[in-house]
């Protein structure tokens, strides 16, 4: 599975201690993040994160693009809703798509366990058929 990290500044402790406490689940999954969240993630872990540009820079509208493309399968976004974002546009097109395409995201740490379990247990294996038939591809 495709699955992304992002956390805000005051939520990336938060975000680090739940990678930690899954990361025998995380390491067998192709993983995603935002830039400073993977960097974070990668020097406390020993998990490989392909990183993206910073949040504020366009790393949200990166993963974004692979939401579009229906090639993301699970994101964890912990958001600070305390706190107003400069690039909050991208924030709201970044959950928008996921709408879109019926991606699960979780935006706090109660859903992501429930999302992790999920995943541990098989139920996004559904996904691999999303990836082996897009739409208007031969087969
Ligand atoms: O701002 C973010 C998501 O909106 C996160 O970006 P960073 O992981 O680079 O801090």
């Amino acid at each position: 599975m495709n699955i992304a990290f992002i956390a805000h500044d005051r939520k990336k402790d938060e975000m680090v201690n739940f990678v930690i406490a899954y990361e025998h689940v995380f390491k067998g999954h192709a993983l995603y993040s935002t830039g400073t969240t993977g960097t974070r993630i990668m020097e406390q872990t020993q998990l490989s994160i392909h990183r993206f540009m910073s949040g504020p820079l366009g790393g949200d509208q990166q993963i974004g693009a692979l939401v579009a493309q229906n090639e993301m399968d699970l994101i964890i976004f912990l958001r600070d809703p305390l706190m107003a974002q400069p690039h909050e546009p991208d924030i709201i097109a970044l959950l928008r798509l996921c709408d879109v395409q019926g991606i699960p995201v979780a935006t706090n740490v109660a859903t992501g366990e429930l999302l992790v379990r999920a995943l541990q247990r098989g139920d996004f294996a559904w996904r691999e058929l999303v990836h082996k038939y897009k739409p208007g591809e031969e087969q």
